[in-house]
């Protein structure tokens, strides 16, 4: 895995607009600028309709942004990169049905790696995420959670250099969620990924991250970077009862007060 460049930060995304509909539409995304380092986890929070899922999306090289750059290793971001590898928040539509879970996760690796490398590499994966001997299950064979497990073994199997992590725990039940927190930040720690995960939930974000990136409301740009100096590893009741998180946790929801009071009402045209 890559884990430095020589061309500074993995992801540059610099004055990033985007807007839906034509030059007269107001844009979503007016000027959203920041950097990711490897092996950083960063967390983006902010007003529901600021433009979270917008800029996962456009960093994934899956929409096409209306002005500004996103870099990844030092190259512009005109499609999906080879090294990123994405989590969405609907692992019921992200796993193939008629597929087995082993399946699932060897699609991408399809035409990258030798049926060897691929079976190991799945396995381990699978292992990872605590699906060990589950690889012949269908997804509709599994809980919620363990679907999610699956789509994100899919993402590790990949070997990433990024992962993009779009709400990937808000359609699980509160203490799955907890579970799979604490999954990926083990995960993080065994593979060194570097993560970029939105959230609308703060006390995940504040959790979870090294970095939180708080959105205004759209037109958007970033209202604060805020670095989270809690220790690592992260428990969820030692450093949820640290007073530093408390403050953390504090100024991440001020702020997105403040940006939902500010903003105007959101904007949208058609696609
Ligand atoms: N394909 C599209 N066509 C037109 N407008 C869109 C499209 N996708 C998103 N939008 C609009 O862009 C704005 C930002 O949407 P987006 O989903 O990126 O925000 P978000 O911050 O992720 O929202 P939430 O927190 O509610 O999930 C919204 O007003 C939305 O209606």
């Amino acid at each position: 895995m890559t884990l430095t460049t020589d061309h500074g930060p993995l992801l540059r995304v610099s004055h990033l607009s985007k807007r839906y509909g034509g030059a007269d539409a107001a844009p979503v995304l007016a000027d959203v600028s920041f950097e990711v380092s490897p092996a950083e986890f960063v967390c983006v929070v902010g007003p529901s309709g600021s433009g979270k899922t917008t800029l996962l999306r456009c960093v994934a090289g899956l929409l096409a942004a209306s002005g500004g750059t996103i870099e990844f290793e030092g190259e512009p971001v005109v499609e999906p990169p080879a090294r990123m590898a994405v989590v969405f928040q609907d692992y019921s539509r992200s796993l193939l049905p008629w597929m087995t879970v082993g399946r699932n996760v060897d699609l991408p690796l399809r035409t990258k790696s030798t049926r060897a490398e691929r079976e190991v590499r799945c396995a381990e994966a699978l292992e990872s995420v605590g699906l060990g001997g589950k690889a012949k299950l269908y997804p509709w064979q599994m809980s919620g959670g363990m679907q999610q497990r699956a789509a994100i073994a899919r993402g590790l199997a990949y070997r990433p250099d990024v992962l993009l992590m779009d709400e990937p725990f808000a359609a699980v039940d509160a203490q799955t969620r907890i579970e799979l927190e604490d999954l990926v930040l083990q995960l993080r720690r065994e593979y060194d990924t570097t993560i970029l995960f939105v959230t609308h939930d703060i006390d995940e974000a504040v959790y979870l991250a090294d970095r939180v990136i708080v959105l205004s409301g759209a037109p958007t740009s970033v209202r604060e970077d805020i670095v989270v100096d809690l220790p690592h590893p992260r428990d969820q009741v030692d450093t949820k009862s640290l007073p530093r998180y408390a403050e953390l946790r504090t100024r991440v929801f001020t702020l997105i007060q403040e940006a939902k009071a500010q903003a105007p009402s959101t904007v949208s045209g058609p696609s």
